[in-house]
């Protein structure tokens, strides 16, 4: 039986799975990202896995270090939707190591908290259940909040980024009745066409949109994209929402632009400096402009156990040679010479 070392985020049921496919042992509890604490790192993490064959990896630190002292290591199966945020990749494939990924384990909660946020920003809602609290009901305006409200249906809601998260959210989009358009240049009109999606090119997007999101992945092209020039294409009546990265955009173009009236309001999950620091100018923006989330559209209870699901979905498909659907993050890794020594064991064991 293989040997694989889990540092992953701990769940009962999948322990169960894991210990049916796997001889485990489970090394420490950390619990992600957004607390990155009792992460295994260097002699740490060598000590446990150097004699591991499989390592179901939560945020742990690997680079060449570790995969030169770990010579038996046949394979990664990183929780993460972005396992390049600490796994080195390129030296996993030059060492003939696949990385495995859980790849969209969290989209549906991030095109869910886009719909909660476009909700909410449409009725008001925190500044209306604020106020009837503090004030009582008659505080609650009829004309000057209640008729301020608008519905979704039939808005024009522009997706910057029709990835995995985007695309959930262009089908939850159309299925309420918005009309949805998009920017992406790697997406093709069949694509699209299949989504429902109109694509744009990005200052048509911009100027579409009754509600902007920004759910393109942080790449040299992609960074910064969205600055004053282009919040300035935006309706005066739209709304601007992050729940991608803060670096996909000038955080400071939009607080001015909230500040100036430029745009009618924004919500922001993604912050240039996380946590948020109490000082920070976000908290000075009144609620009815600027509806601040913790980092926290990835994070539902469902995650942990969609990821262990993609994850053991993989490796299977990965034993069985199937490529379709196989969350591979380095199929160069075929073309690395040492995949016959490592990561290659596996799949010609079990052909
Ligand atoms: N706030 C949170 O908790 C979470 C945030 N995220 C973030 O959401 C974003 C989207 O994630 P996924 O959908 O999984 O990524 P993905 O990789 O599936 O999709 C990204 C899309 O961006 C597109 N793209 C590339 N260059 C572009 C450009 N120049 N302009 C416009 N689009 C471009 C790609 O073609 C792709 O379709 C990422 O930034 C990710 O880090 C993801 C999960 C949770
Ligand atoms: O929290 C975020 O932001 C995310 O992008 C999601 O948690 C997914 O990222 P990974 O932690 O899965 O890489």
């Amino acid at each position: 039986m293989l040997k694989a070392l889990w540092t992953g985020e701990y769940d009962d049921e999948w322990k169960k799975i894991f210990s049916q496919n796997f001889e485990l042992e489970r090394a420490s509890l950390n619990i992600g990202a957004v607390y990155p604490d009792g992460l295994l790192r260097g002699i740490d993490l060598i000590e446990v896995l150097k004699d591991k064959d499989i390592f179901i990896d939560g945020y742990d630190p690997v680079d060449e270090e570790i995969i030169k002292n770990c010579p038996k290591l046949k394979m990664i199966l990183s929780v993460r939707d972005g396992p390049e945020e600490n796994i080195d990749i390129n030296m996993c494939t030059k060492y003939g190591i696949p990385v495995l990924f859980a790849g969209g384990r969290c989209v549906h909660s991030v095109a869910e908290l886009n719909m909660t946020l476009m909700f909410n920003l449409a009725c008001n809602f925190i500044r209306l259940t604020n106020r009837m609290r503090n004030e009582g009901w008659t505080s609650t305006n009829m004309t000057e909040d209640l008729f301020s409200q608008t519905e979704l249906y039939r808005k024009t809601l522009s997706i910057i980024g029709l990835g995995r998260n985007g695309r959930e959210l262009a089908k939850l989009a159309n299925g309420i009745g918005m009309n949805v358009v998009s920017y992406d240049p790697y997406v093709t009109k069949k694509q699209a066409e299949e989504l429902n999606v109109t694509m744009m090119s990005l200052p048509d997007a911009m100027s579409a949109g009754d509600y902007v999101t920004l759910l393109a992945r942080v790449t040299p092209e992609t960074e910064g994209m969205i600055g004053k020039k282009e919040i300035a294409m935006m309706k005066p009546t739209a709304y601007l929402i992050n729940t991608g990265r803060s670096k996909l955009a000038d955080e400071k173009a939009i607080f001015d632009a909230l500040d100036n009236d430029i745009i009618k309001g924004a919500a922001l999950d993604v912050f240039t400096s996380e946590p948020l620091n109490k000082d920070s100018r976000a908290y000075k923006i009144p609620e009815d402009k600027l509806l601040l989330t913790p980092h926290m559209a990835g994070i539902s209870m469902e995650r942990v156990p969609h990821q262990y699901e993609y994850l053991m979905d993989s490796f299977d498909k990965f034993k069985k040679g199937k490529t379709k659907g196989l969350r591979l993050y380095n199929p160069k890794v075929f073309d690395s010479l040492e995949f016959k020594n490592r990561g290659g064991i596996i799949f010609e064991c079990e052909k």
